[in-house]
């Protein structure tokens, strides 16, 4: 097989599983079945950023595909086309190359063999197209409520942002050698603490990480644990803690962390996490929303379940494969999540609110419910202050957003509120 041929084969069955079935890159890969598993480290890592090129311009491709084609092709070969596209528009110089290998690959599976010399048609005329692609356009129904919230300035640069992908970020169990870590790594030490990695990093091979010295998290993910800042002692409940970022976090600090999540599956990574960096916190699989009893724990960390919708520059997929429909029940259990939490913090106790979400109803909305529901709930604006101000968001907590720190690569869209309940 040509060189780099197995990780298109790669790509394409995973453009297939997400286009097909609705499936994120991140379920496909995490399955028994895992499609990319007889492929050697660098023809997986190959394959994924290929189908993530090819999500973050399909609607682009599939305009340009349509323009050349008689016909509109089956799906497994529109999207040979579309992989075949992206790779013309990130590499022109190599288009004879692209060309043939697309072939080679329709040839070789039943679902494309006989459109073999339509492959070939297409993508000659592609070659010589523009293929100088706008940043893709979010779906209706999540693009209405940002312009809405943020402009459409703002929004346009949040699409440039998604388009761009995501740096790897590392967050070092000892913040007080983050430097060290930095310039051993070869990575650069944001002003969040967080330590940005240069791209295409094999990140286990990477120094400090099978000694369990660091673990990957975006800056934005380990803004919500500094800004909860758990004291050593303190009896602390990361509500909704699996795969155990923040959790790692916390006990880090010294707390005495009981981690809690409903998925038994997540729960096995944050074990892992817990064992590769030598921390504990008490582990329970449990539902939120029946655990734990009044007046228990000096904080709660609470990162609730939501769309996702702030990390859509590493998982491009998630805009067409979200259902809108699922929104409001989400949103209805990040309140009730929260009123939980108010139930089993002490009185004087200290609540931090997240989601990975950009929607108001499951940032900016949620804070102000709480706060009109719960009388002995009182917003905590010095938790948040010290970050820059154009992260504050109207009404209290902090907005971050995908376009945000652009001159270092960005950050993941997150909402954080800090709470104190009455003493
Ligand atoms: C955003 S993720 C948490 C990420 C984690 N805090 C970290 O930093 O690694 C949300 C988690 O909520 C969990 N979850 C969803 N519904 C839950 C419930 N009713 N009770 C407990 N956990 C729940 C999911 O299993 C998922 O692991």
């Amino acid at each position: 097989m040509a060189e780099g041929q197995a990780a298109r084969r790669g790509a394409v069955v995973l453009l297939q599983e997400v286009t097909a079935k609705g499936r994120t890159i991140a379920e496909i890969l995490s399955d028994a079945e895992n499609p990319l598993k007889e492929l050697s480290p660098q023809d997986r890592a190959r394959a994924q950023r290929l189908a993530l090129d090819t999500l973050r311009r399909i609607d682009s491709c599939d305009e340009v595909i349509a323009r050349q084609a008689e016909r509109r092709p089956g799906l497994f070969v529109l999207n040979i086309l579309r992989l075949a596209t992206t790779e013309l528009s990130l590499r022109p110089k190599d288009a004879h190359g692209i060309v043939s290998e697309a072939v080679n690959l329709a040839r070789g599976d039943d679902r494309s063999a006989q459109a073999a010399g339509f492959v070939n048609a297409v993508l000659r005329k592609v070659a010589s197209s523009n293929l100088r692609f706008e940043p893709q356009r979010l779906p209706s129904w999540l693009r209405q409520p940002l312009v809405q919230r943020f402009g459409k300035a703002a929004v346009r640069a949040m699409e440039e942002a998604h388009m761009a992908g995501a740096p790897i970020d590392i967050t070092p169990k000892d913040p007080a050698r983050a430097a060290e870590l930095a310039e051993r790594l070869e990575g650069d030490l944001l002003s969040t603490g967080s330590i940005r990695l240069s791209a295409g990093a094999q990140v286990s091979a990477l120094p400090g990480f099978a000694e369990g010295e660091w673990w990957v998290q975006d800056t934005a993910a380990a803004l919500p644990a500094k800004i909860l800042d758990v004291q050593p002692g303190e009896k602390v409940l990361d509500m909704c803690a699996a795969p155990g970022g923040k959790t790692m976090q916390m006990a880090a600090a010294g707390a005495d962390v009981t981690a809690l999540d409903m998925s038994a599956k997540r729960m096995e990574r944050l074990a892992e996490n817990l064992a590769r960096t030598g921390l504990s916190a008490q582990q329970v699989v449990a539902d939120a929303l029946a655990y734990g009893v009044p007046n228990q724990f000096d904080a709660v960390l609470l990162d609730a379940p939501c769309s996702a919708t702030g990390t859509i520059r590493r998982h491009p997929e998630l805009p067409f494969i979200k259902d809108p429909a699922d929104l409001k029940a989400q949103s209805r259990l990040q309140a009730q999540m929260i009123d939980q939490a108010v139930y089993v913090l002490k009185p004087g106790g200290r609540l931090v609110f997240c989601t990975c979400s950009l929607l108001p109803e499951e940032g900016e909305e949620q804070m102000a419910s709480a706060l009109s529901r719960h009388k002995n709930l009182q917003r905590d604006q010095k938790a948040v202050a010290g970050w820059p101000g154009a992260w504050d968001a109207k009404g209290g907590g902090l907005r971050l957003r995908p376009d945000h720190m652009a001159q270092e690569g960005g950050m993941d869209g997150f909402f954080i509120a800090a709470f104190r309940k009455d003493g």
